[in-house]
């Protein structure tokens, strides 16, 4: 270990105890908060150590763009975490697959269904889907939190299995909590076998590894949950009710030689990557804007102009051009209070690298401090939803800017999807709704919203801009909304 010391050079570690390192230090919730507090403390990067495992956080857009996206040949694998992978998943979550052919064969069927010249395929179910959100929330103003999960489930829903998500859908509840208790594990020091994965490889140990009888349990839970889907689909397909969609394509064809396993877990990874993102990013969206209200009058500006001052129409994809603040809004959704990655989502470097006077070994652990480095010096006034300060050259270009979709090439296969979600939400909800806090609890954005959906994460008042916008949403949606 002297001679691994004297080879290797790494940023500035946070003190630890021997042998477990920071193990103990990590806490269980606001983990995105810890990490800005240690950023903070020791600067542009840093390291922690978990057992054997050592992780170099990131906290700086400059050094992210050094590393992970200048470099990503070297940097785009996914550390060993055999909780959250070999445990939870059986090695068949494509988020956490390691640089290599099986990753590589997912990630091109990930980007066949969701890449740019796919789009097209999302766009009436994003059209249906925020029109039905906008019904809801007149509706039922009360449940304003659960409409945003819907909306952002039934639409990747309906693409990949072909039915759309009803209000208080078991299976969309299921989803979230299998997820909730997933995503904490792939935090920094979030299990003692990460840290020892050796002790996942011993067999006669297994009946005392007491992280294992957890683990287990939540892969079972895992798998029910991204099979249901797929067994509901065959018995549609066997009544001839089932419309055409991604998986009965998949399904019926012969190109690829997935197990049963593997399957469920495509489409449940497809579903779970991009449901809960959209949602945070969305309460992002409606908390920053009830908390600091002047960017939606200039969009409205531009609103009223496109679609008329009195609630002609809804705003649609062909008015983006036309809507900078809401493209503006959309990155800034998701730049704000990251939730779901608000530790990132860690890299693993493949083979030794030196950078700016530092050496790393193979098989360091590269993480980029997202909810630090979105409430950094990186951004003016960084605590303000303020979407003005994406405006300019790179509006088009959504994951630039700001690092809420990730760097390199584990960059988020559906951004653009993601994107149009919340253009067309964000347009519509900021045309027809005012949102304003509740002046009795104002709204605290000190730690990332829950994971857990069924909470409410904050009061917020949302209510129709007028009797013309009710009167549109009225006429235009209610159909999108019975179903
Ligand atoms: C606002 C919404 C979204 C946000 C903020 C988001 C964010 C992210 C982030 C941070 C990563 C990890 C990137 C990295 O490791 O560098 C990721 C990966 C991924 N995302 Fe998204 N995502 C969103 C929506 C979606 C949607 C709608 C889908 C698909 C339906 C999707 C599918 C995926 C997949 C499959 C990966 C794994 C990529 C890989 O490991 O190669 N995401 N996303």
């Amino acid at each position: 270990s002297r001679a691994r010391s004297r080879r290797y050079k790494l940023p500035p570690s946070v003190p630890g105890l021997p042998l477990i390192g920071n193990i103990l230090q990590a806490p269980h919730d606001g983990q995105g908060p810890y990490l800005k507090r240690l950023g903070d403390k020791y600067g542009e990067m840093f390291t922690l150590r978990y057992g054997r495992a050592t992780w170099v956080v990131l906290n700086s857009k400059r050094v992210v763009h050094e590393l992970l996206e200048k470099r990503s040949a070297i940097y785009s694998s996914r550390p060993k975490l055999p909780m959250a992978q070999a445990i939870i998943s059986r090695g068949h979550r494509m988020l956490l697959m390691e640089y290599g052919e099986a990753w590589r064969s997912q990630r091109r069927i990930m980007h066949g269904i969701l890449g740019s010249n796919k789009r097209d395929i999302f766009r009436p179910f994003q059209e249906t889907e925020s029109k039905a959100l906008l019904f809801h929330l007149l509706e039922s103003p009360e449940t304003w939190y659960s409409l945003l999960g819907r909306f952002s489930n039934s639409i990747i829903m309906s693409v990949v299995f072909g039915r759309r998500t009803t209000r208080n859908d078991s299976s969309l509840s299921e989803i979230y909590k299998v997820q909730e208790e997933f995503v904490p594990y792939m935090m920094p020091g979030a299990s003692f076998v990460d840290a020892f994965p050796i002790l996942a490889n011993i067999p006669f140990l297994k009946g005392l590894q007491f992280w294992r009888r957890k683990g287990d349990a939540l892969y079972e839970r895992t798998k029910g949950v991204f099979q249901r889907p797929i067994d509901e689909l065959r018995l549609r397909i066997q009544g001839g009710t089932q419309k055409p969609c991604f998986m009965t394509e998949f399904l019926a064809s012969n190109a690829h030689s997935f197990s049963a396993e593997e399957v469920a877990f495509i489409g449940g990874t497809l579903i779970e990557a991009g449901t809960d993102t959209t949602r945070t990013s969305l309460l992002g969206l409606i908390a920053g804007t009830a908390m600091y209200p002047q960017w939606i009058h200039r969009a409205r500006k531009e609103l009223d102009s496109v679609c008329g001052p009195n609630a002609e129409r809804l705003p649609t994809f062909d008015d983006r051009q036309d809507l900078p603040m809401i493209q503006a809004a959309v990155k800034e959704s998701v730049r704000w209070r990251p939730a779901n990655s608000q530790t990132g989502i860690p890299h693993c470097l493949i083979v030794d690298d030196e950078f700016e006077g530092y050496r790393f070994p193979a098989g360091t652990v590269f993480t980029w401090n997202n909810w630090g480095i979105s409430l950094s010096s990186d951004f003016d006034e960084a605590e303000r939803f303020n979407p003005d300060r994406f405006l300019g050259d790179d509006i088009d270009k959504v994951t630039k800017g700001h690092l809420g979709f990730g760097a390199g090439r584990r960059l988020c296969v559906g951004f653009g999807v993601a994107a149009n979600n919340l253009f067309i939400a964000i347009a519509r909800l900021v045309y027809c709704f005012d949102i304003e806090q509740d002046r009795v609890i104002p709204i605290t954005v000190d730690k990332p919203f829950p994971l857990d959906a069924d909470i409410e994460p904050y009061k917020v008042i949302i209510k129709p801009r007028s009797l013309a916008h009710r009167e549109l949403i009225e006429r235009e949606c209610r159909s999108a909304a019975l179903f």
